[in-house]
């Protein structure tokens, strides 16, 4: 018989207390409409009364079927639950859940309350008796619960036992410090339903300082506890929380928990974890973590020749699921790490048919390696290794010969008489017989400076006669520079990323030992690419 899981999001309260993270209203109402439509059980909204977002959120939350959480703490001392004006301003938000955090561990209510015992478990019984006065579903959260059992088992219960008497639907046990590990979850968790506290009623909400947030959740549930707080992509204080970007797909996909339990995520919901996942990272303006379980870019490409040979013949050989099932892709990139397999598989994605044993394929491998000895990097610069491929093969048509460039880049005042940065580039190109000349500054007149790359690029793109048509909805989105050897002799390699108005995205790649050259050769291969994407036919 299966059992009923339930999932409990907090990005919008714990995950804004990530270093670097603060969501505007309209951003949480964006993020608190896709966990609703994800499945999750409870949406945590945030602290109302902490900040004014949170208090502006709460009045603007959109409708959802998850019951919406107002977070806080549990009363202060020497006063009542009903007088206190920051349970107040949590209460008035009118949810129908309620979640306050209380101290569990006695070292916390002595040293960082600075009360007694015995008044903070006052508090923790008045706190959550006001909140079932008041018809709210009552969740407590007992912070640093593992530590406080481990320091003082019988007060930590103590803490227990009064959310329970009070009428707490949920109790959560937070390793708040986030440095238990999951076996010692699992006994801990174990022992506090032998002590009376049934499964049905606990909650574990886990951080990821020792980098198993996700597996000290599942051992929790592996021992009672029913129901899991997390964040989505793992956002969170310090390390981050629990991410439920990577525990709904386990919960949904493997044993034992397809089979011995249900949540509210309906199955057909998974294949859009990756989009969901990649919209908060939009929303953030942050790069997605191509080595995040499941959803990350790298999930499911598959590098080394010894595994991408036996991928063409059977994907299951080197995936544990299949990527399509949460909404990834495969990839099989090219690099000094790659067989002919790679690259007969690239080639295909790119509609290059090559018979296997062509011995031009040996030439690419040859040239790959030889330039990622270089510096080059092809596994995350796709549209330059084909462009290097259809080069060898004798299929890269000839657009443009760039005859030569410059960039300067100057200090002078603007007409508000501060310093600027302005820079300023010239490129010459060869067009069929006709050479054009172009020339670019990045600088408006009074803002700042965009650099000398973004000079070339305007430069670069701004006339290219027959072409014009095809690059003119280009833009440059993401721009990386690394230096691959250090000292004297020191390599920069360029990264640039690509994207059209259809919203196709492509990185490139350029090494030099200047970084404008090398920033140049990345460019010119992003231009390149979009005019073999779009079928234009050369000089
Ligand atoms: C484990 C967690 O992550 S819980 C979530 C924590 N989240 C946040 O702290 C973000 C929102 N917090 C805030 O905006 C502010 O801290 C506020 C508005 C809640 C309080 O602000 P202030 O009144 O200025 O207090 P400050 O932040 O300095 O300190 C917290 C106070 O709460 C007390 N406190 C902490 N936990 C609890 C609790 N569970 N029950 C009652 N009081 C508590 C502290 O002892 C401290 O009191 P003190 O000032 O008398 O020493
Ligand atoms: C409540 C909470 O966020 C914690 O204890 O970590």
């Amino acid at each position: 018989m299966t059992e009923r899981l339930y999932l409990y999001d907090t990005t919008l309260r714990d995950g804004q207390q990530t270093q670097g993270v603060q969501f505007s209203v309209a951003e949480k109402i964006q993020i608190a409409k896709a966990l609703d439509a994800l499945g999750v059980d409870y949406i945590e909204g945030g602290w109302p009364g902490a900040n004014p977002t949170d208090s502006d959120f709460f009045q603007a939350k959109p409708q959802t079927r998850a019951v919406f959480t107002a977070f806080g703490m549990t009363k202060r001392a020497g006063r009542s639950a009903e007088n206190d004006d920051v349970l107040a301003a949590v209460m008035n938000a009118g949810t129908p859940a309620v979640c306050l955090v209380g101290k569990t561990h006695d070292f916390h209510v002595t040293t960082a309350l600075g009360v007694s015992l015995e008044d903070n478990l006052d508090a923790i019984r008045d706190s959550v008796a006001h909140m079932v006065a008041k018809g709210r579903e009552a969740l407590f959260d007992a912070e640093h619960f593992f530590d406080g059992w481990k320091a003082n088992r019988g007060y930590a219960l103590d803490c227990l036992r009064a959310a329970q008497a009070a009428g707490a639907r949920w109790i959560v046990l937070c390793d708040t410090n986030g440095g238990t590990l999951p076996a010692e979850i699992f006994a801990i968790v174990s022992e506090v339903i032998a002590a009376g506290i049934p499964g049905e009623r606990l909650g574990i909400h886990c951080h990821d300082d020792t980098g198993n947030a996700v597996a000290c959740s599942l051992a929790a549930v592996d021992a009672g506890a029913r129901q899991i707080q997390g964040t989505l992509n793992g956002l969170g204080e310090r390390c981050g929380n629990a991410s439920l970007t990577t525990l709904i797909p386990t919960l949904l996909l493997k044993e034992p928990y397809r089979s011995r339990f249900v949540t509210n995520v309906a199955a057909e919901t998974l294949p859009q974890m990756v989009r969901i996942s990649r919209r908060l990272d939009d929303i953030l303006n942050r790069v997605p973590l191509r080595s995040s379980p499941y959803v990350g870019s790298s999930a499911f490409a598959h590098k080394a020749g010894l595994h991408a040979s036996a991928i063409l013949k059977d994907p299951a050989t080197y995936e544990h699921i299949p990527p399509e099932a949460v909404g990834n892709a495969r990839v099989i990139p090219m690099s000094n790490q790659a067989g002919q397999s790679n690259l007969r598989a690239r080639l295909a994605e790119a509609g290059i048919e090559v018979a296997p044993g062509d011995p031009r394929l040996s030439r690419i491998l040859e040239v790959v390696k030889e330039r990622e000895d270089q510096g080059y990097a092809y596994d995350g610069a796709q549209a330059s290794f084909e462009l290097l491929a259809r080069r060898e093969l004798g299929l890269l048509p000839e657009f443009f010969e760039v005859k030569r460039y410059r960039v300067i880049v100057e200090r002078r005042r603007n007409r508000y008489d501060e310093m600027v940065s302005v820079s300023e580039a010239v490129v010459v190109v060869k067009i069929g017989g006709r050479k054009v000349l172009s020339v670019s500054e990045s600088f408006d007149g009074d803002s700042a400076d965009r650099g000398p790359v973004n000079a070339l690029s305007r430069a670069l793109g701004k006339d290219l006669g027959p072409y014009q048509a095809s690059i003119d909805d280009m833009r440059l989105v993401d721009f990386k520079v690394r230096i691959t050897q250090g000292g004297t002799d020191a390599i920069t390699r360029v990264i640039i990323d690509s994207e059209d108005g259809q919203g196709n995205r492509w990185s490139t790649v350029g090494v030099s030992a200047n970084l404008i050259d090398a920033s140049f050769t990345a460019l010119l291969d992003a231009i390149t690419w979009k005019l073999i994407r779009d079928g234009v036919r050369g000089i």
